[in-house]
This record gives C-alpha cells, sequence and structure tokens, in this order.
C-alpha cells in the first residue's frame, strides 16, 4: 500500500459574512456588507467533499473555530458577561466584532505547512500552524487551529504539530497556500516549493496590495518541518500580480505530482525556476498558461489556479474548479483545450462554492491537503474522515444550527454566540475532539 494524498476541508462556520476584511483580496473588498448564507455556504463545502470522497478520493473534515471570539474582544478592551463584550463591541465598533466574528478558519490551506514523512529528517509528518500575520482577523486563528490539528493528528509517534511563527511581519506566514510539493509517488520524497511575497532583508516588495507571505518565514517553517535541506527550492512570487490580487500563490498556481499548472507570469524569474525544477523533479511538466490565453485579471475573476489537482490511480488527473471558471468564457475555452493536449489532466469537475468565492476562497483555499503512509492514516482521529455517515450527521447538523442569512448588523445578537457554542458543542462530539474550545474550559 502507497501514500496517498488525503484532502482535509475546512468546514464553515455559523457566523460566515462578509466583512471587507482582507485589503488585497479583491472579492473580499467587493462584497463587503453583502448578504451572505452561512448555511448555504456549509452545504457548498460538504457537497464537495462528499462528492471527491464519492470518486475515491480521501477526504476529511477540519471543523470551525468559535466565534465570536470573546477573549480577543476582551483583549482589546471590551468588558462585562460574554454577552455584554459582544454588545459593546458591536455598537463600539462594529468592524472589530466582524473581525473577531469571521469564520476565515474555513480558508485551511493557510491553516498550516504540512511536510511529509518522506520529506523529513525524522521521519514523522510536521505540520506548523501558520500565524496569517497580515490580517487581524485572521491572526486570531493561529491558537485554535493548533489545538484542532493536535486534536486531529494526536499521536506523537507519527505527527508533529509546531506552534505558529512569532507574530510579526517579519515572520508573515500564510501556512500552504504558498507551498508547493513536486515529485513522483507521493510517499517518494518530493521537492519543496516555499514561495513567498516579501523579503524584508532584501526590501522586494508590492508597491500596492501587501505581500503576506516573507522569505524569513518560509525558512523558519522548513526547518521547523524539519524538510531535508536538499529538498527545498524557495522562489520568489511576482510582485505585479500581488498588485493585482493575487494575494496567495495559490491563486496563480497549483502543483501536483511532476505537474506544476501556473500562470506565465506567476513568479520571478520563472524561466530559470523552471529549469531548476526541470533539474529536480524526474520528468517534471509545466503547465504555463500565457497573457493572451487568460489574462492574470481573468484568474483573479475566475480562479482558474484555485483548483485541486487530484490524481487517479492510473497517473490521470482530475482539475476540480469553481463555476465561476465555466462562466469565463475564455477561461473555459482554454480548459478544454487543455484537455485535449498531452498532459495528464483528462477531466475537470466543477463546483458551486459560490459563498466561499465571493469572500476569495475557491475549492484550493478549501483545503489542507495532507500525504500520509497507511500507517499514518490509521493515527488519524478516524471521526473527521468523510463518509456517508458523516456526510449525513454534519448536512443534518448543519440545518439545525445554521442561519440562512446574516450580515454584520446580525453579529450583535447574543443568540448568535449561544446558537453558535450549542453547536460546537454537538459537533465536538460528533468529531470526537474532546473539549478543543474556549468555552469547554
Ligand atoms: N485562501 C483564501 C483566503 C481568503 C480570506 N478571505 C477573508 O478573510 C475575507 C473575510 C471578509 O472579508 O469577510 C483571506 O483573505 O485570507
Amino acid at each position: 500500500m502507497k501514500a496517498r494524498e488525503v484532502n482535509f476541508d475546512g468546514l464553515v462556520g455559523l457566523t460566515h459574512h462578509y466583512a471587507g476584511l482582507s485589503f488585497g483580496n479583491e472579492a473580499s473588498t467587493k462584497h463587503r456588507f453583502q448578504l451572505s448564507n452561512p448555511r448555504l455556504a456549509a452545504k457548498q463545502g460538504l457537497l464537495k467533499m462528499k462528492a471527491l470522497a464519492d470518486a475515491g478520493f480521501p477526504q476529511a473534515v477540519i471543523p470551525p473555530q468559535e466565534r465570536p471570539n470573546v477573549a480577543v474582544l476582551r483583549q482589546l478592551g471590551f468588558s462585562g458577561s460574554d454577552e455584554q463584550v459582544v454588545e459593546k463591541a458591536g455598537s463600539q465598533a462594529p468592524q472589530l466584532l466582524s473581525a473577531a466574528s469571521s469564520a476565515s478558519s474555513m480558508w485551511v490551506a493557510n491553516a498550516a505547512t504540512v511536510a511529509p514523512s518522506a520529506d523529513t529528517l525524522d521521519g514523522k509528518v510536521h505540520l506548523t500552524v501558520a500565524n496569517l500575520n497580515n490580517k487581524f482577523h485572521r491572526a486570531t486563528e493561529a491558537v485554535a487551529t493548533e489545538r484542532l490539528l493536535r486534536a486531529i493528528f494526536p499521536s506523537e509517534t507519527h505527527f508533529c504539530v509546531h506552534e505558529a511563527l512569532p507574530q510579526v511581519g517579519m515572520f508573515g506566514d500564510e501556512g500552504a497556500a504558498n507551498h508547493n510539493r513536486l515529485g513522483g509517488d507521493y510517499g517518494e520524497p518530493g521537492t519543496q516549493l516555499f514561495i513567498y511575497g516579501r523579503d524584508e532583508f532584501a526590501r522586494h516588495a508590492p508597491s500596492h496590495y501587501p505581500a503576506r507571505q516573507t522569505l524569513a518565514a518560509s525558512q523558519a517553517v522548513a526547518r521547523l518541518n524539519q524538510v531535508n535541506p536538499g529538498q527545498l527550492l524557495f522562489a520568489r512570487q511576482n510582485p505585479a500580480v500581488i498588485d493585482q490580487g493575487v494575494f496567495h500563490n495559490d491563486v496563480i498556481a497549483v502543483s501536483n505530482r511532476q505537474v506544476l499548472f501556473c500562470h506565465e507570469h506567476a513568479f520571478v524569474e520563472q524561466a530559470s525556476l523552471l529549469a531548476c525544477l526541470h533539474e529536480r523533479v524526474a520528468g517534471f511538466m509545466p503547465l504555463e498558461v500565457p497573457e493572451s490565453a487568460v489574462t492574470v485579471k481573468e484568474v483573479v475573476e475566475s480562479y482558474l489556479f484555485n483548483s485541486q489537482l487530484l490524481s487517479r490511480d492510473d497517473g490521470s488527473m482530475m482539475l476540480v474548479l469553481p463555476q465561476e471558471c465555466r462562466e469565463n468564457e475564455r477561461v473555459w475555452r482554454y480548459l478544454n483545450q487543455l484537455l485535449q493536449e498531452d498532459n495528464p489532466i483528462s477531466e475537470l469537475r466543477v463546483f458551486d462554492l459560490r459563498e466561499s468565492m465571493a469572500n476569495g476562497g475557491g475549492p484550493a483555499c478549501l483545503r489542507l491537503r495532507v500525504v500520509l503512509t497507511p500507517e499514518e492514516m490509521c493515527a488519524v482521529n478516524p471521526a473527521v474522515m468523510m463518509n456517508d455517515t458523516l456526510f449525513n450527521r454534519l448536512n443534518d447538523w448543519v440545518d439545525r444550527y445554521y442561519r440562512d442569512r446574516l450580515t454584520q448588523a446580525d453579529l450583535v445578537d447574543p443568540q448568535l454566540l449561544r446558537e453558535g457554542r450549542e453547536a460546537l458543542e454537538a459537533l465536538s462530539a460528533i468529531l470526537q475532539l474532546g473539549p478543543v474550545y474556549p468555552f469547554q474550559r
């Protein structure tokens, strides 16, 4: 039995809403204050998980975090009972209540950077939690993410979960969204390609939008994860595309095994990076999309590269795309042409993820890839693995607890806080997580 890639998808939380919190992420800015539908959002995500599990791709789920985050509001000076804290924040600083209520932990590609055991010096699977330092609402995820990952990967024989890097801009780290692994079979040592947008020492940075990932952070993550130094590469994302809304590398590139599917403007000195990958990766196959076929603007609108490239046993690959790709004529034409060409991609699969997409999160943002050997797989908390039973239970759970409309103004409702806690109490039992949530302690 060989190692397999397991996709862990974030389950959308009960307070999913559009607050325009992410400067540099154009979808977030564009949909600020629009009406959201948390129930639909959670169901759209669950349907993707179920469909991929049914198609034979190992699939698991990562639960949402407790929101509103009362502790962080207390840290900002709001006081009284939990309900009073929320009420005061809502009336005095609604934007802070929004940040403390964001369901952004759903985008688990930003939860951590993972190193499979085939790549590490101690032969364990390493996961370094991302500090998400660039955005306040996201930086508050790190502590709870660590706790959740420990509940999902409890075995210290097989797994090593590292706390996030220091919370400072110099070490801004956004996790797996800026990390690619290339190679042959999943269980063989791979080449880990870390992508950064900012190098504080060299003063490389875009001019308009922030670059969230730094080189210093990527290097620290590689050290913590004990990646064999011979398997490491660091490359810089093109600052011009960050300024066009490519706030994470997974908005402009996706890799799987020997394939790197990316735009021609994705990286600085792209030709030499690809030449280096040709030397390192046996059978390396770059699929570079030219600007003449799909512009960077169209990339950002359609999320073409925020797709999942999944391997079948016969070596062929399926590309999992958001429906926005089908709705863009030029993108869809390019994709159908790609299917005809000589490459492993043999199927396109489209999902409606509109609720998440409107905040800038596509199929790839919603999943964290973890390569596991059969033995490591057995050491994962089995209750998080997606199957018919879990799918039905989670759907019922969503029906029972989630609202179907939410605006920023609703966040102040103390009933939402109570609903959330009741729901997470039930969820932690379904997923056998133990008392992971702050209100349970
Ligand atoms: N990988 C996709 C991450 C999307 C996420 N969006 C947000 O947080 C938007 C939240 C809001 O604006 O309500 C981000 O930008 O980090």
